[in-house]
């Protein structure tokens, strides 16, 4: 199972990746923009430092054409590195573009997924993963564990590359729905996980067993 980030705030990515079992970041220019007008590539290879090249880096591509959307993959894996996952829009164009970048042997995260179709095309063209919007789905009264649930079936029956890296979450129970419905991945801001993990139920169960043990041994440390 892969957790990542989703996220390009340095402070986060540096503080929490020692602590969770992330495998890696994804980023999309409007996660960025919540970071200012940073130095782009300089912030990536910054992230880059921080996660080490066993992780997973994924940044997308601004332009809308095919070409212009390979021109920028190269330029993000000349001026980050050439382990970075290009993030590529699943449109006509980034079909296109898709293909040319698999068969150039580059890493492709095909993003922005609404639909079964879109899926389909995408891991027919070889994709690395696949990033179903979960979130924006649902908005649309989309079945997102049926969609998730097919596409899965996809890559199983036809023995395809691909893993589905679910996006775009806004609660911790569309997460494990995800997982749940046939995800490889899933790219979450790292506030969703630390919120799930401070619920008050878990708070209190961890304060009653100290008190319980007080109430004994009069301390709160094991002897
Ligand atoms: O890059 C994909 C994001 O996970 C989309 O998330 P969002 O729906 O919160 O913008």
């Amino acid at each position: 199972m892969d957790i990542l980030f989703d996220t390009a705030n340095l402070d986060d990515i540096e503080r929490l990746t020692p602590i969770y079992p992330v495998t890696g970041v994804t980023t999309n220019p409007s996660i960025l923009k919540k970071e200012g007008p940073v130095d782009f590539y300089a912030h990536f290879r910054r992230i880059r430092e921080i996660i080490g090249t066993d992780r997973t880096l994924h940044v997308q591509v601004l332009a809308k054409d095919a070409q212009g959307m390979i021109d920028d993959a190269h330029r993000l894996l000349d001026k980050i590195d050439d382990k970075v996952y290009a993030k590529i829009p699943t449109t006509e164009a980034g079909i296109a573009a898709m293909r040319h970048l698999k068969a150039e042997g580059i890493n492709v995260t095909a993003t922005a997924i609404y639909s079964k179709t879109q899926g389909f095309l995408a891991i027919a063209t070889g994709v690395d993963y696949l990033a179903p919007y979960y979130n924006r789905m649902q908005a649309l009264d989309i079945d997102t564990k049926g969609t998730l649930q097919a596409l899965s079936g996809f890559i199983a029956r036809f023995d395809a590359p691909s893993k589905i890296m679910a996006a775009s979450f806004k609660n911790i129970v569309q997460v494990s729905h995800a997982l749940e419905a046939g995800a490889d991945a899933v790219t979450l801001s790292p506030k969703l996980l630390r919120q799930a993990l401070s619920a008050p139920d878990i708070t209190h169960a961890v304060d009653d067993f100290i008190d319980d043990w007080r109430s004994v041994y009069g301390t709160t440390t094991l002897p």
